[in-house]
């Protein structure tokens, strides 16, 4: 049987909250129709229906449907509600929701029953209850709706559409956007979505920082109402190449900021389809300003000492300890090599001959300097290499030393010509022991090798003998055609001089027009030597006075004579006082002069 309360509901429901249960009833009659074989002609009124039905819908709909009297006492709730609660109606009656959830949840839900009761009003709300009987959260929409009788509010009827499930959706959909947000905001780098125009859609929170602007004076502008011309330019040329080609790119982009300064980014862009077929641009862009700088700093430093490097006068190579790996325009030039292309992969060996002077093996040679050098840290040498134009064997000092670069052991060559310096140390040589004018053993070595007759006359017992020459009439020359003559006079007597005399004698210039002789090995006796001096002497003399053809400067050719005045000394076994056969030669040279000159005398000791 229908009751009362019951035609309050659905009063409530037809006119106000339960629209859809117009759809449900109509279901419902057609199952009641079926399942009753009962016909609409046949059976029931329209009125009678509508009961049935209603009271099918309140046992079936998935809401708690309640009425409650003016004390907040239930009267009646529909299966639904008592499943839901675990109670049955009986149990039910006469109790207050304090029953049925916890107390706190209970008197809150009891103050806003008040409130309709006080009011007259319809209310409706979300409540968060605790249910008694499973001690589970649930959380429902209510709505009270007062039972107005005879102009007066007795009672309370109402529903309660559970919604846990659609707030725990809900409230995980808002985490994971907020999440999401806080993770996108607190990468550091800038993400961007931008529409086909270039308005952005959206901009994390270091986008914004890097523009300078809040979120929404961002959103929905374009770059070019944002940032300078200029860098909107080159960031809107970017996403239209994206755009245009569907292709993710990545570019290299400078920001200029409001105080001039600048910002690098690598940008990562690529296009996204959104539904309905809309395409944005999704940017990725990552601050390099400091990786940059970094870079530019070591590219110049690269650079300044690539320009040291390559400057160097010094050779340098650079090797691992198998190949050379670089090296600057010195060594190159060294090594007679057009570029660094022949060099590089070389070896060191084969930059050497098979063999060096010493005989050595040239690799041989190599390994040795570089083992040693990495053993010892660096290692100083001399070395022959040959050049690859003119395959000339250049002696070479080389400086090795080991480094250790981006943890690979490297060494460093440097490599010196040796060959100017020998060239220098055998000038040196030359200019200390031959004089310059006439490149004949100067008065120091003359002696040396007098020290060294002196010793072999005692070995072998055989005699030698000094003489020393001074020209007759030299001055003349000088006075008339300059020194230059003279010069080339002097050299001429030299010349005659040598080719006079045997290899293992010695011709010394002593200064001005003085010379000395000195002939070795001469005989045991004492007295043949002399003779053999004497001989060797006048022949000299002979030779020296014959005419001198001087070229002058002027091209024309003089004719000069002069002679020669020759003091000769024989010094022999048991003698050793170098100071005395000088003296005796310088004496009687100095009597053949004062003898009327262009003579020969012998000094006996
Ligand atoms: N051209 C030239 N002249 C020199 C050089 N060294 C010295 N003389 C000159 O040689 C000359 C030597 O002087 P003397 O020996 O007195 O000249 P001289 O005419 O041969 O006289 P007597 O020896 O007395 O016969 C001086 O005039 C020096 O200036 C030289 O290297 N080159």
């Amino acid at each position: 049987m229908l009751t009362a309360p019951i035609k309050v509901i659905w009063h409530a429901g037809e006119q106000n909250l339960l629209p859809q249960c117009v759809n449900i009833c109509t279901i419902l009659y057609k199952h009641l129709v079926e399942e009753q074989h009962l016909t609409t002609e046949k059976s029931l009124s329209p009125t009678q229906l509508r009961r049935l039905g209603l009271a099918l819908l309140t046992d079936h709909i998935k809401v708690v449907a309640f009425i409650k009297d003016c004390q907040g006492r239930y009267v009646w709730m529909n299966p639904y509600g008592l499943r839901l609660f675990e109670t049955s109606l009986n149990t039910l009656m006469g109790r207050t929701l304090q029953d049925l959830v916890g107390t706190a949840q209970a008197k809150d839900c009891a103050a806003a029953e008040l409130q309709v009761l006080r009011s007259g009003q319809v209310q409706q709300r979300v409540e968060h209850l605790v249910l008694r009987s499973t001690n589970e959260r649930r959380s429902f929409r209510t709505t009270r709706v007062p039972i107005e009788h005879e102009g007066t509010v007795v009672g309370i009827c109402g529903y309660s559409q559970e919604i846990t499930h659609d707030l725990a959706h809900t409230a995980s959909l808002l985490d994971s956007k907020s999440l999401l947000d806080d993770i996108l905001n607190q990468l550091p780098a800038l993400i961007y979505i931008k529409d086909l125009n270039g308005a952005y859609l959206y901009a994390n929170q270091m986008t914004l920082q890097s523009l300078e602007h809040t979120l929404g004076e961002v959103i929905g502008k374009t770059d070019f109402e944002l940032v300078d011309a200029t860098t909107a330019k080159s960031f809107r040329a970017v996403d239209q190449a994206v755009l245009a080609s569907g292709q993710r790119l990545e570019r290299e982009e400078t920001l200029t900021l409001s105080n001039g300064s600048h910002k690098r980014y690598l940008s990562l862009k690529q296009p996204l389809e959104f539904p309905e077929k809309t395409r944005v641009l999704l940017g990725f862009s990552t601050d390099i300003t400091n990786i940059k700088r970094t870079q530019d700093a070591l590219a110049q430093s690269e650079a300044r000492f690539r320009t040291l490097f390559e400057a160097s006068s010094e050779a340098v190579v650079l090797m691992t300890s198998e190949r050379l790996i670089d090296c600057n325009l010195a060594a190159l030039h060294l090594f007679g090599l057009a570029s660094k292309d022949d060099f590089l992969n070389c070896t060191l060996g084969d930059l050497a001959p098979e063999k060096q002077p010493c005989g050595t093996d040239s690799t041989e040679q190599a390994k040795k300097i570089i083992a040693t050098t990495l053993a010892h840290h660096s290692y100083r040498t001399e070395i022959t290499i040959q050049r690859w134009d003119t395959a000339e064997l250049v002696p070479v000092e080389i400086v090795a030393t080991s480094l250790q670069i981006d943890q690979e052991p490297l060494l460093m060559v440097t490599l010196r010509d040796f060959s100017a310096h020998r060239k220098e140390i055998a000038m040196m040589e030359r200019l200390a022991l031959y004089d310059p004018l006439t490149d004949l053993p100067n008065r120091k070595l003359l002696k040396d090798r007098l020290q060294l007759a002196l010793s072999s006359v005692q070995r072998q017992q055989r005699h030698a003998a000094l003489m020393f020459l001074d020209l007759d009439n030299f001055k003349p020359l000088n006075d008339q055609f300059g020194h230059q003559a003279g010069d080339l006079l002097l050299r001429e007597v030299g010349g005659r001089l040598k080719r006079h005399l045997r290899a293992e004698d010695t011709v010394a210039r002593q200064g001005g027009d003085e010379f000395i002789v000195l002939l070795v090995d001469l005989d045991e006796s004492r007295l043949r030597a002399e003779l053999h001096a004497l001989k060797v002497a006048e022949k000299l003399r002979h030779e020296l006075q014959n005419p001198y053809l001087i070229q002058l400067q002027t091209g024309k050719t003089v004719e000069h004579h002069c002679s020669s005045s020759i003091g000769v000394t024989i010094f022999g076994p048991g003698e050793t006082n170098m100071d005395d056969v000088l003296r005796r030669a310088d004496y009687a040279m100095y009597r053949a002069k004062a003898k009327g000159r262009n003579c020969v005398r012998l000094n006996v000791a």
